[in-house]
């Protein structure tokens, strides 16, 4: 794992967009199967990258998908999706079979399912875990990534490629991508930004307690994590 650390949330998210550039040129994939975070952290990088990015990323050559999705219509506010197509695919005009949305709408296990198959396919690896050239991850203030929560480790090391798991508090259905998936991608980007996050970001560096944020940080060397805050390890 490598941890950069900026002076403000705008350099942590300019430096993960840098690194997707330079991972983008290094790569042979072409597509270049990406897959996207929700949450406040991915819409900032979403603004950023409209902003600042419109002509460096190499758009049409992407494709996108979800590490993880709640469970819920894609018209509504709790939809990772809404927050992707408002914030990127439509100011950028991103043609709609470079999205692969997972559908929160349907039916939970039988939605894992049909994306975990449609990501076979569609990425290398069909017979063992697929690679994913590209996953960029959050950090949530509880020490979950993608929609592993603490209270579900055995998601980090489960083989399926996407799984039903359940926010610990509010009790929403989600969609996510398991540990072994997001280990095995070519690299692992985590932008983790604000004051809200500080404490999390203590405890997985001081190995307080484990985290599934923790897990994932300390078994891959593709992960790059980009923060706004003085961290030691
Ligand atoms: O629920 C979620 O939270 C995490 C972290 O989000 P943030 O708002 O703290 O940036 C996010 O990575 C995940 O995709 C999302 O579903």
């Amino acid at each position: 794992m490598k941890i950069e650390t900026y002076k403000t949330p705008e350099e942590a998210l300019r430096a993960t967009s840098e690194a997707l550039v330079a991972v983008i040129k290094k790569s042979k994939s072409k597509p270049f199967h990406l897959a996207l975070s929700g949450g406040s952290t991915a819409q900032a990088l979403f603004k950023l990258w409209v902003k600042e990015y419109k002509e460096i990323i190499p758009w049409n050559n992407i494709r996108f998908y979800w590490v993880d999705e709640r469970c819920v219509a894609p018209d509504e506010d709790e939809s990772n999706y809404k927050h992707a197509d408002q914030l990127l695919f439509i100011p950028l005009e991103i043609p709609a079979n470079h999205i692969h949305r997972i559908w929160g709408e349907q039916e939970p296990k039988v939605e894992a399912e049909r994306y975990s198959e449609m990501v076979k396919w569609e990425l290398p690896g069909y017979s063992t875990a697929p690679r994913f050239d590209c996953v960029i991850l959050g950090v949530g203030t509880d020490g979950h990534v993608a929609s592993i929560f603490p209270n579900d480790m055995n998601l980090l090391t489960d083989r399926r490629v996407y799984a039903v798991s359940q926010h610990p508090i509010t009790g929403q259905q989600r969609i996510t991508m398991t540990g072994t998936v997001i280990l095995k991608s070519s690299a692992i980007l985590v932008p983790v930004i604000g004051k809200e996050k500080q404490e999390i970001m203590e405890q997985i560096i001081r190995k307080a307690k484990e985290y599934p944020a923790s897990y994932i940080l300390a078994h891959s060397p593709a992960v790059m994590v980009f923060t706004d805050r003085e961290v030691s390890i």
